[in-house]
């Protein structure tokens, strides 16, 4: 049953676990005046969900729960601009689909999303004119540096000029679709950014951009010392198109096992760890998550930690050892991930990733 929930925690709520609200002071208005918010996430859909989505859809939760109204864009064209499944727009939808599995499987209420279909949105002879208004109102050099959103860098449209299409359709898409809300991870603010400009410009809904944290690759990424903070995330986010820096939601315990004990996760060190990001932004965030940590008695004993900071604290002192909590996070998400490895088990499902698989370009 839906708890009702008043504007302080509907605040609270919706900013829980950010890294960015663009801006707080918008929200809170938006939330005092009693206004229903419309809220969206765009995704491609082209490859198997890895834990870096998680973050997103628990963040949907919460803004499901807060009374948002919530769109997921099933970002089809985009995927086919970016070279994702080798343009296969039929093997693109079905990754969309997957994906809705997975999502219920994780227990986000789907039945309360409305999907949005990007080729019926690029249907509209009104939605390219606004992509049209969108390119007039911004420089080459800005749309160049927007391609971070894509996972690119700025001269990977040389080649191909539709790259330059792709970070206009994104901030049209938020305009046409009139929302309050843009969701992303950090790394796609430059959109939101350039969206919450252009709105303002043209007497549009001007949207809030929520951003989660991007959680760290399995390498420890190769981490950008300048630039922005959405240029420096992109570099260090686990992500489909890097496979070996990325847990997938099917991956088998013993793959989760290999994978975390071969991690980047140096001692005492807090930051950019992402063994450590696992337990801050997907398994501490779990209603009432402990990890337990199983020592023989001579290293310390079992300790159980109920809260994030606790464990952060002990792991920068050196009282807990990178080997040790390695296991205790393998296991744990191991059963954190546990239905969606049931729903790769049928038969329909698994041939289904087996020819996404088969068809992954980039
Ligand atoms: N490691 C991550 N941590 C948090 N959020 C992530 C992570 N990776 C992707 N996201 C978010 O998921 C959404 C979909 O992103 P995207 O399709 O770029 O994922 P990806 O798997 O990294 O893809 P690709 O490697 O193809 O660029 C975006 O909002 C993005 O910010
Ligand atoms: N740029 C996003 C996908 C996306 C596409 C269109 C959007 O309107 C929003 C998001 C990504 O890389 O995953």
């Amino acid at each position: 049953m839906q708890k009702f929930l008043d504007a302080y925690e509907k605040f609270e709520l919706i900013k829980k676990n950010l890294a960015e609200v663009l801006t707080e002071n918008e929200l809170k208005e938006k939330i005092e005046n009693g206004i229903k918010m419309k809220g969206y996430l765009g995704f491609e859909p082209s490859g198997l969900p890895h834990l870096g989505w998680i973050v997103w859809m628990n963040k949907v939760k919460d803004l499901i729960d807060a009374g948002v109204e919530f769109n997921l864009l099933e970002a089809t064209w985009h995927a086919m601009i970016n070279d994702k499944l080798g343009g296969n727009m039929e093997l693109i939808r079905k990754a969309a689909r997957l994906t809705r599995d997975v999502m219920k499987a994780l227990n986000v209420q789907v039945d309360k999303i409305n999907f949005v279909d990007a080729e019926k949105m690029a249907r509209d002879k009104d939605y390219w004119a606004l992509v049209i208004k969108v390119m007039k109102m911004t420089s080459l050099a800005r749309m160049k540096r927007a391609l971070t959103i894509m996972g690119r860098n700025m001269d990977e449209a040389d080649l191909d000029t539709s790259k330059l299409i792709y970070p206009a359709m994104q901030v049209s898409d938020i305009i046409y679709m009139d929302l309050d809300i843009a969701l992303g991870g950090l790394d796609q603010r430059k959109a939101h950014v350039l969206a919450r400009e252009i709105a303002e410009k043209i007497n549009a809904k001007k949207p809030i951009g929520l951003h989660t944290p991007i959680l760290t690759g399995l390498d420890g990424g190769k981490r950008m010392e300048t630039g922005e903070i959405d240029e420096q995330a992109a570099s260090y986010k686990m992500s489909k198109s890097k496979p070996n820096t990325a847990i997938f939601v099917n991956d088998s315990e013993e793959d989760i096992k290999n994978k975390i004990m071969n991690a980047y996760c140096p001692p005492r060190q807090t930051e950019f760890n992402p063994i450590l990001d696992i337990n801050k932004y997907l398994l501490f965030p779990q209603n009432g998550f402990k990890l337990v940590i199983e020592r023989p008695e001579k290293y310390g004993g079992t300790i159980i930690f109920e809260k994030y900071n606790e464990l952060e604290n002990e792991y920068a002192n050196g009282k807990v050892h990178p080997l040790d909590l390695k296991t205790a996070t393998a296991n744990s998400l191991i059963e954190m991930l546990k239905p969606v490895r049931k729903l790769f088990e049928k038969d329909d499902i698994k041939e289904l990733a087996q020819e996404i698989l088969k068809g992954i370009t980039r």
